[in-house]
């Protein structure tokens, strides 16, 4: 069958600005969204009673803000959380999600390596579709402990330090890092093509008329659920 249409990095980018402009979206309502098809995407690949320790490692974007915001849907789920946020800005927004997530308890960490060593999943909002170039301090050394690492990972709309458009970087095998899994946001981005793990879709949030003009497809979502799971390069299953 068919797989989902890709959007690239700057339709993906456009399409976002036209949400939160036209479309009277609120960033917040959008990452909230986002964030929550992230923890339902954790539940459906491994249950809080079998896997409850979650690292959840935020870089400084929108990707970040949907891995604090998944951290607390984890936390309700009844996962056990740690967050790594090591380039914390002075937006507002992200002030407030710290603040709900240690209202919570739930422990931030400077020690990546330390904190996943007792994790049983790691879950990647480093960067997203704004990554380009080579990866920058102070994440090399995250991006160097997950491909060293054998704890399963659900990276958020894309794998960190692959290219949104190419894909893995090409830096020889064993050097960039391959997650077991990834969630799409909205829709899948054109580095699937390289991706071989379990994939969902998430983003429950846009119209028809706005799939139809960005050229990608709303994917079938069931129910109430705001994921599908989809093939690794986005076809339907
Ligand atoms: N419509 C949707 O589906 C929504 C998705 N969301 C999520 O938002 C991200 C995109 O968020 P954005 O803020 O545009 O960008 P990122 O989080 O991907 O990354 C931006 C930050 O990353 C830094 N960056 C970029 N390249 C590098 C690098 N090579 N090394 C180190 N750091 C890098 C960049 O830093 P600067 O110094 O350049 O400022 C940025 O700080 C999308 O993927 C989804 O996850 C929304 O939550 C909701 C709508
Ligand atoms: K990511």
């Amino acid at each position: 069958m068919a797989a989902l249409r890709t959007l690239g990095p700057r339709a993906a980018a456009a399409l976002d600005e036209e949400l939160m402009s036209t479309g009277a979206f609120s960033i917040d309502q959008l990452m909230e969204l986002a964030g929550l098809s992230v923890a339902q995407a954790m539940y459906a690949l491994s249950p809080p009673q079998k896997s409850p320790a979650i690292l959840v490692a935020c870089g400084p974007g929108n990707n970040g803000g949907d891995g604090l915001v998944a951290a607390r849907h984890l936390h309700h789920f009844g996962y056990k959380p740690t967050m790594y946020f090591p380039k914390q800005t002075k937006n507002e927004l992200y002030g407030r999600l710290v603040k709900q997530l240690q209202q919570l308890k739930v422990p931030f960490t400077d020690d990546f390596v330390g904190a996943a060593k007792g994790s049983d999943w790691i879950i990647d909002a480093i960067f997203g579709f704004s990554f380009s170039g080579e990866v920058r301090e102070p994440f090399p050394g995250v991006i160097k402990a997950l491909a060293e690492s054998k704890i399963p990972v659900l990276a958020v709309d894309a794998p960190s330090s692959w290219n949104i458009d190419s894909g893995p970087p090409q830096d020889g095998p064993g050097q960039h890092y391959i997650p077991a899994a990834l969630i799409s946001l909205t829709a899948p981005k054109p580095l699937v093509k390289w991706f071989g793990g379990r994939h969902f879709v998430g983003g429950r949030f846009v119209s028809q008329e706005m799939a139809d003009k960005y050229e990608f497809d709303v994917p079938p979502y069931k129910g109430s659920e705001q994921i599908v799971e989809v093939g690794s390069h986005g076809e339907k299953l």
